[in-house]
């Protein structure tokens, strides 16, 4: 049976998926500056206040004219000059010529189309074009062609990227609903893991720097959440379990890297149990990432959600980009799938028939979907995925996968 050492069942990386979504909740609603909006997750729907565009507006600069009038060569008295924002005087008779006009401008309601500059010869007040014929509404972004007045033109629940504040601009947003962002508080852990800035004469030579922080604290600052506290913490029950409190009151998700496996001084999950936090899953049948547990409190409004993950630095990799960010897009009610996309591999892999694996690779040539496996040394290696693109996600099977087969790739940050 597929287990872990303790004896409990292992379980696929889907099911994990779904228990995520089935067990933890969303975020609150806020309103945000437009300013402040930035890749935060959008929780209203967002309408046209207006026509868009809110007039016949002329795409070129050049001279506004009625279609049904035009002579290709005839001489068109030039009546006045139209900048963007402005209106023609109303002592104007405009069907007795055409008018010069500005991209932006709103075409009076007597022309239907504007031809180019560049096709006309202008003298003084008279004017001659070019071309040989013209059609109605040429050169002209006509009033409601975008969306009509009361429109939904975002939906809720996406992801804001700058285009939607230029949207949302244009409608007259200057702030938004959105999902409140996750606090998130990260523990690294272990006696041996010393400080990236410790000297390799001070280093003792059983010792290790402590990789995970910095990783984990800027994969944060790639997700749309706040990280509130960094730390890294000795093996140590009672200071573990002090922090972890300590950072209770002041995040919505606490991340922990490291003493989740089923060693003497792998202590956080007592520490938990203590603490009132169940598992909702503990232990993956996937490798590299197998220890690794979501607990939630009996009292989530004073404990927040804790996700343990490997100390190996290429598991706590892999789990923060399968596991992690499946979590925060969750707590925000983002929809977004992770974003798999398909490869097809150039050589022989041989998949692990009890753990679903999950490889470090490379693309080969420039089509970006062929890709290479970058040879594993077990999950302690974090050198190897220096020139790795992505992952890829190798099925449970027996046989071995031949060269040419599509596979799920995803890239890593
Ligand atoms: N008897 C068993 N032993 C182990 C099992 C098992 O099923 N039975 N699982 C193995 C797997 S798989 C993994 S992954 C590791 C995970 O162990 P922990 O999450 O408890 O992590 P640690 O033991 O604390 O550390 C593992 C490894 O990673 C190094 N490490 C830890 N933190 C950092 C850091 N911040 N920066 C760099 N490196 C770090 C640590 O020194 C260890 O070498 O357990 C296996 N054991
Ligand atoms: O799960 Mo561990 O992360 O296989 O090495």
């Amino acid at each position: 049976m597929n287990t872990t050492p303790s004896g409990k069942s292992l379980l696929s990386y889907d099911w994990v998926i779904s228990l995520i979504q089935q067990t933890l909740s969303a975020r609150p609603t806020q309103t945000t500056s437009l300013c402040t909006s930035l890749h935060r997750i959008l929780r209203e729907p967002i309408h046209a206040d207006r026509d868009l565009p809110p007039f016949n507006r002329a795409t070129m600069d050049g001279f506004a004219i009625h279609s049904a009038d035009y002579k290709p060569n005839h001489p068109y008295t030039v009546l006045t000059d139209l900048p963007a924002g402005e209106m023609p005087s109303k002592h104007i008779n405009l069907s007795s010529g055409v008018i010069s006009i500005a991209t932006g401008a709103a075409v009076p309601a007597t022309y239907d189309a504007v031809i180019p500059i560049e096709s006309a010869t202008v003298h003084h007040d008279s004017v001659q074009f070019h071309t040989e014929s013209i059609t109605p509404f040429q050169n002209i972004h006509q009033r409601a062609a975008d969306a009509t007045s009361g429109q939904q033109i975002i939906p809720p629940n996406i992801q804001l990227s700058p285009h939607h504040l230029a949207i949302a601009a244009s409608v007259g947003h200057a702030s938004l609903r959105t999902a409140k962002q996750p606090r998130i508080s990260i523990f690294t852990t272990g006696n041996e893991v010393q400080s990236p800035d410790t000297e390799t004469a001070v280093l003792q030579p059983m010792h290790i720097r402590n990789a995970n922080l910095p990783m984990l604290a800027s994969l944060i600052s790639t997700q749309a959440c706040h990280l509130s506290h960094q730390e890294h913490l000795p093996d140590h029950t009672e200071v573990m379990t002090e922090a972890i409190l300590k950072a209770s009151h002041t995040s919505d998700l606490i991340i922990t890297a490291g003493s989740i496996s089923v060693g003497k001084h792998d202590h956080i999950a007592q520490i938990l149990e203590k603490l009132g936090y169940n598992p909702v899953f503990q232990g993956l049948a996937v490798q590299p990432g197998k220890p690794t547990a979501l607990f939630h409190n009996t009292d989530p409004h004073a404990h927040p959600p804790v996700l343990c993950l490997p100390g190996n630095p290429v598991s706590a990799l892999a789990a923060f980009h399968l596991i992690a960010i499946p979590i925060l897009n969750h707590l925000q009610s983002n929809p977004s799938p992770l974003p798999w996309q398909r490869v097809w591999s150039t050589e022989s892999i041989t998949p692990n028939p009890k753990r679903e694996m999950f490889r470090a690779v490379k693309f080969i040539g420039d089509t970006r979907d062929q890709i290479q496996l970058i040879p594993w040394h077990t999950s302690g290696d974090i050198v190897h995925t220096a020139l790795a693109d992505g992952i890829i996600r190798v099925p449970l099977q027996q046989q071995s996968i031949p060269p040419g087969s599509p596979l799920p790739f995803l890239p890593i940050a």
